[in-house]
């Protein structure tokens, strides 16, 4: 027999005159039970060339649930799904989902760098009494226990026991119920984020889609790189294009494939930057913060206007100064953009953890900037008009057709108009009981052929002012010409 299957075999032999030693230790007087069990010990400890370490559910003196006995839990849950013969079932805590976990008395054997070792799931059980009620209560003491070689010891305790640990939290994020925040004033409220968006179900190029997806996949994998390289784990995306081209369903895909958070911040809602600042304090790592449309959020100048239109009203009625002075410092927002750059740079990031902050814009030429500098906006991402991939994705997604005789006019009609993936998929939204697909397609080349056609219109219209106001300029430069005539420089005649 080879060293290693004799040693591997070891383990079961032990555990069965372990199992042995408890049925029948009982019948032993109790001073050579002592006896037998210290010397047992030794002989074990001597010949068995395993380490076991035993992590309980609860610890400390309030007995708190172990952040350990968690990460275990979830680390071994989907090894256990596999591996365990008996399982015990739960609801996850998205309400959604089965969770696998072992049964008492379970063992599952895991690998890593070429080592193999064991955990095991069991319980003690203690009885106890509590003064209110009459029945003995059963108090149970969870555990796992991991087994290894000896040889194995430095390898296990440091790589691999962190290695469990970060996979087992990981795990956890990726599963936990995640939030959506609002805020109201200075304050933060939330509600179960719930959004089906996904990369998959997003209609946009497929190479771009897949830019995006490395890029935050790479972000949330580089917290080490991040800390040697002696930057803030922080990203900054800035996503622009006409309304309905999915820029607020990108970012509920963002917070989905990451497993994230969301803080939706509404800039007009906060009173000063010191307000601001609370806020962003306020937030979690492994979140995505949100300001959407910045152009209309930060309108300085139109803060300015409306603060002077106030003043003059209260002016020319002096009642309403009193009345309106609680009102207008709720209404003005008095963030200014370097209040909000400043926290950017500065103190924002060194707040620990991964955060994206993503602002989204329709006019993306009227940004400050200040603000849309590299560095600042690490990521600047177009979504633009439906292009055919993306119409293919959604007629997919939406008929569940890969290809059809139309899609070869679809394909050239989109070439020549302006359609955004929302009115696309408006058109391809089931609204009769009917689901051929050629109804519905037939509906959509009809609004892009009238699309079409209003484009062409416009084209023409606008043609024709350009000619008309350059004739106006020409006669302009006519009547100076002929004053240059007057005055005996004839060059210029030949412009008119
Ligand atoms: N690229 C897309 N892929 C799939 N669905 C899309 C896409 N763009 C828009 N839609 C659909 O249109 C709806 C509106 O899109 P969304 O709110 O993401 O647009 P938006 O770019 O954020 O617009 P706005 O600038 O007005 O905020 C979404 O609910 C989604 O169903
Ligand atoms: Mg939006």
């Amino acid at each position: 027999m080879k060293v290693g299957n004799m040693v591997a075999n070891i383990g079961p032999i032990f555990a069965s005159l372990m199992f042995v030693w408890a049925m029948f230790k009982q019948f032993f007087p109790h001073q050579l039970r002592n006896q037998i069990e210290k010397h047992s010990q030794r002989l074990v400890s001597f010949v068995y060339p395993y380490i076991q370490i035993t992590f309980h559910e609860l610890t400390g003196e309030r007995l708190m649930r172990s952040e350990a006995y968690s990460a275990i839990e979830n680390y071994l849950s989907s090894m256990a799904s596999t591996q365990a013969k008996r399982l015990k079932a739960d609801i996850g805590k998205n309400n959604q989902s089965l969770v696998l976990s072992m049964d008492d008395h379970e063992e599952v054997a895991d690998e890593f760098n070429g080592v193999k070792l064991w955990w095991a799931y069991g319980k003690h059980i203690s009885k106890s009494q509590t003064s209110l009620s009459f029945h003995p209560m059963n108090d149970e003491k969870r555990y796992y226990k991991l087994t290894f070689h000896k040889r194995n010891r430095d390898m296990i305790l440091g790589t691999y026991l962190n290695y469990v640990l970060k996979e087992g939290k990981a795990i956890k994020v990726k599963n936990r119920q995640r939030k959506l925040y609002t805020n109201s004033g200075s304050y933060w409220s939330h509600v179960v984020f719930e959004h089906p968006a996904t990369f998959q179900t997003l209609a946009m190029d497929p190479e771009k889609k897949k830019m995006i997806i490395d890029d935050l996949i790479t972000f949330s994998k580089a917290g080490e790189f991040y800390a040697r390289i002696g930057r803030a784990w922080k990203r900054g995306y800035l996503l622009y294009g006409p309304p309905g081209t999915g820029k607020s369903t990108m970012i509920a895909a963002m917070a989905n494939l990451l497993g994230y958070d969301l803080y939706d911040l509404e800039l007009t809602a906060v009173k000063d930057n010191t307000e601001l600042r609370k806020l962003l304090i306020e937030t979690s790592s492994k979140s995505i913060i949100v300001i959407e449309d910045i152009d209309c959020s930060l309108d300085l100048s139109g803060q300015r206007r409306k603060k002077k239109e106030v003043e003059e009203e209260q002016e020319k009625d002096p009642r309403q100064k009193q009345l309106g002075m609680q009102e207008k410092d709720a209404k003005t927002s008095q963030v200014t953009l370097s209040g909000l750059l400043n926290f950017i740079d500065g103190l924002w990031s060194a707040c620990g953890g991964e955060r994206l902050i993503v602002f989204t814009t329709n006019h993306v030429e009227k940004l400050d900037p200040a603000l849309v500098r590299k560095g600042r906006m690490d990521k600047h991402i177009e979504l633009s008009y439906c292009g055919f991939e993306a119409f293919k994705l959604l007629a997919k997604n939406y008929l569940g057709i890969e290809s059809h005789y139309l899609f070869d006019t679809i394909c050239e009609l989109l070439k020549e108009t302006k359609v955004t993936p929302a009115e696309v998929a408006e058109h391809l939204m089931p609204k009769t009981a009917s689901r051929d697909s050629e109804l519905y397609l037939k509906s959509l080349i009809q609004t892009l052929e009238l699309a079409k056609e209003e484009a062409r219109l416009k084209s023409e219209q606008d043609a024709r002012k350009t000619e008309a106001s350059s004739s106006k300029e020409d006669f302009h430069w006519t009547e100076n010409d002929s004053s240059a005539k007057a005055n005996g420089k004839s060059e210029n005649y030949t412009l008119a």
